[in-house]
């Protein structure tokens, strides 16, 4: 991959003229025109935009799940658009972390194993993947929930265990959508502080789309769309 390496090694992730338009009948939807923006090492972004100004749209960017229509997305240096699809997915499975509003946890697999499977993807052994796995759960209150199945947990403990597993390849950049928007308002403040803590504790960069303006204010900095371009708050 060292081919593709970019010389801004402070970034993370580095946005450049980023577009995607989608095809409506006749009508093209521009949702991001020529966006500009970098996070760097350890830095934690909340993204707080109204509703279908494309918050989803450039996560999904920014985590190689989606193409851009223009411009180019830098994970860790390396410009994304030139790795094929085997280098697109591995550095996807290592240096990024997705959580989700909904946990989208595998349920026939219990919290341990959910936070191991992406490890062993990745080439880590059983034990060592064990115990990263119950090392973040337990940071994030759930020692006595590592063999417990989604099913059988709250929602709140299937969010703390989606958050782990994004965790667990020590990702450069999590990319959160919303990830405490399916919780009640207490659990969600609770979720979202060990969110920052553990994330923090791992000097892991984070842009996390949210309509929460308080779990915003704790965060480093608050940026918005606005035309289809980053604009800061
Ligand atoms: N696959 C798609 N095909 C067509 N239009 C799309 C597609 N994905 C997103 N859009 C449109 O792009 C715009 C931005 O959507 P996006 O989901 O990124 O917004 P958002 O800011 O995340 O919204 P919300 O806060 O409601 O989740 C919307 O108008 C949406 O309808």
């Amino acid at each position: 991959m060292n081919d593709f390496s970019h010389q801004s090694q402070d970034y993370v992730l580095e946005l450049k003229n980023l577009a995607r338009s989608f095809q409506s009948g006749e009508e093209t939807i521009n949702v991001l025109a020529g966006l500009n923006f970098g996070i760097k090492k350890g830095e934690i972004v909340a993204l707080v935009a109204p509703s279908g100004t494309g918050k989803s749209t450039l996560l999904h960017l920014a985590g190689l799940l989606e193409a851009p229509t223009k411009g180019s997305v830098i994970i860790e240096g390396f410009l994304t658009d030139k790795l094929n699809d085997k280098n697109r997915t591995a550095l996807r499975r290592d240096e990024i972390g997705f959580v989700y509003q909904f946990h989208h946890l595998l349920g026939e697999f219990t919290a341990c194993e959910n936070v191991m499977l992406p490890q062993m993807a990745a080439g880590v052994s059983r034990n060592k993947a064990r115990a990263r796995a119950e090392n973040l759960l337990s940071r994030f209150g759930l020692k006595h929930r590592l063999n417990a199945l989604p099913g059988r947990m709250s929602g709140g403990e299937q969010q703390r265990t989606a958050i782990a597993r994004a965790l667990a390849n020590r990702p450069a950049l999590l990319l959160a959508d919303e990830p405490t928007g399916n919780l009640d308002v207490y659990t969600a403040s609770l979720v979202f502080k060990e969110l920052m803590r553990v994330v923090r504790e791992e000097g892991v960069a984070a842009l996390i789309a949210t309509h929460n303006e308080s779990l915003a204010a704790a965060m480093d900095r608050t940026v918005t769309l606005k035309d289809g371009k980053i604009a800061t708050i």
